[in-house]
């Protein structure tokens, strides 16, 4: 048995957001969300599930903050639901829904666990969707204003922020290939949405430097690793869209202050391209104190024309797969990070994601869900080796810390290390919980 030990001051921890966890859709004032709407829609969500009471965590703050407690985390990252701080998405303040996150930031505090904040993890107010959403300009103002009122109302109680969870779900998944809410499926929109939401990130970034507030605050990007199946042109070439669409195309604005040449061709061959005006790029790229990377899987492509949108189409090598279908490929996470500081540099990184879906249920009140502990090693050998290698890692927050509301896939796909009965909301912590407890409590991986 090797023991891989992880650098002093590692940050542990685990993921939610709000949509997925709090429930208490309509209670004390919470404005109408995208996701309320889009959930309440026929034939939107798997089973017709919603979020209207998912995980009930909205009542259940201590509940869930003594697991948090149980587990052993440094870092507990959640999200703000906007909708619960402007019912409208600007205007009156909803002091209810702030209270709610006073609770929850103070019951974290008291149990020595650092709040790790979310602003945007989808829910954007329906109200604003109204007026055309992201793709309205004006939602980057409003967006700025929400996050200086969470900036004034928790400066030295929250210390790390991020901006935007996965602008890629948020342009592409949600407005041009329709899984998400709102449904679009409009590439020029949905690229128009990527920028004003970097837009939306720089700008709050520029505020919290102008409030000269206490802490960090970064983005976090969802990011895919897909390798060409041959070194044939046309493979390396197919994969290297496969990846640009995920990475290149939010990472280059914000590092580099440019969308990527091969991407903007290839969008333009597809009938778009970004709508950039002259001081945009220069906000984007606003110097960011950390990084948050959202690994889930990756894959071999090899060139197919006309297949998908990228003309690129993933290799069946015989992987195992999640029961969400998404390929177990943890050397890519070790590529993918060790890409990003060639490319990017030396720019701090918490991975803010990473996990697996398997629906192991409760049997004699336990869960053995070993299949999430062997995903949760080999992307943890993968992460050391990284470390090793010299990438600038600060934490790691496992995706999730209970099953959830899944967005289309409602709660018919599990990614938690806790098990939540969706009838009786008891949650059951389960083998990956007291295996992950381990990793924490002596700071090592026992491969
Ligand atoms: N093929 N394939 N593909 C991988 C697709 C990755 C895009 N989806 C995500 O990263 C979402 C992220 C989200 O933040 C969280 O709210 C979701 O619950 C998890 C699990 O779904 C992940």
């Amino acid at each position: 048995m090797q023991k891989l030990i992880f650098p002093e001051h590692f940050q542990w921890g685990t993921a939610t957001a709000s949509y997925q966890i709090e429930g208490a859709w309509n209670a004390d004032g919470r404005g109408l969300s995208i996701w309320d709407v889009f959930s309440h829609t026929p034939g939107k969500v798997k089973n017709g599930d919603t979020g209207d009471v998912a995980c009930d965590s909205y009542h259940r703050i201590d509940e869930d903050v003594a697991l948090l407690q149980k587990l052993g985390v440094k870092v507990y990252r959640f999200s703000v639901a906007w909708p619960r701080i402007y019912p409208e998405g600007t205007g009156t303040l909803n002091k209810p829904g702030l209270d709610y996150y006073h609770r929850l930031v103070d019951a974290l505090l008291a149990a020595d666990i650092e709040p790790f904040c979310t602003l945007y993890h989808w829910d954007l107010p329906q109200a604003l969707q109204e007026k055309g959403g992201w793709d309205n300009r004006e939602t980057i103002d409003h967006f700025v204003h929400y996050a200086e009122t969470l900036f004034q109302q928790f400066n030295g109680k929250i210390k790390n922020w991020i901006t935007i969870n996965e602008p890629w779900c948020v342009s592409i998944l949600s407005n041009y290939l329709g899984a998400h809410a709102p449904g679009n499926q409009d590439l020029q929109m949905a690229l128009d949405i990527g920028h004003h939401l970097l837009l939306a990130h720089g700008k709050t970034v520029q505020r919290f430097r102008q409030l000269n507030m206490e802490g960090q605050i970064g983005i976090a990007p969802n990011v895919s690793w897909n390798e060409p199946y041959s070194n044939r042109e046309e493979d390396v070439a197919a994969a290297r869209r496969m990846r640009g669409a995920c990475n290149e195309w939010f990472l280059d604005p914000l590092f580099k202050g440019s969308y990527p040449d091969f991407m903007v061709a290839w969008y333009q061959k597809m009938g778009a391209s970004v709508n950039i005006q002259p001081e945009d790029m220069a906000i984007i790229q606003q110097p960011i104190d950390f990084l948050g990377i959202n690994y889930y899987t990756g894959s071999l492509v090899t060139y197919k024309q006309g297949e998908g949108d990228y003309d690129g189409e993933d290799v069946e090598e015989g992987r195992e797969r999640t029961d969400i279908g998404w390929n177990i490929y943890p050397e890519g996470f070790y590529n993918v990070l060790t890409w990003l500081t060639e490319q990017y540099g030396d720019v701090p990184i918490y991975i803010t994601e990473n996990g697996a879906c398997y629906n192991d249920e409760v049997q004699n009140g336990k869960v053995a869900d070993t299949r999430r502990i062997a995903y949760l090693q080999k992307h943890l050998l993968q992460l050391h080796r990284a470390i090793a290698s010299g990438v600038n890692m600060k934490g790691y927050m496992t995706w999730s810390l209970m099953d959830n509301f899944e967005w289309a896939e409602g709660y018919s796909k599990r990614f938690g290390i806790v098990h939540v009965n969706f009838e009786t909301l008891v949650r059951t912590p389960k083998q990956s919980f007291e295996w992950y407890q381990q990793v924490i409590a002596h700071n090592r991986l026992e491969v």
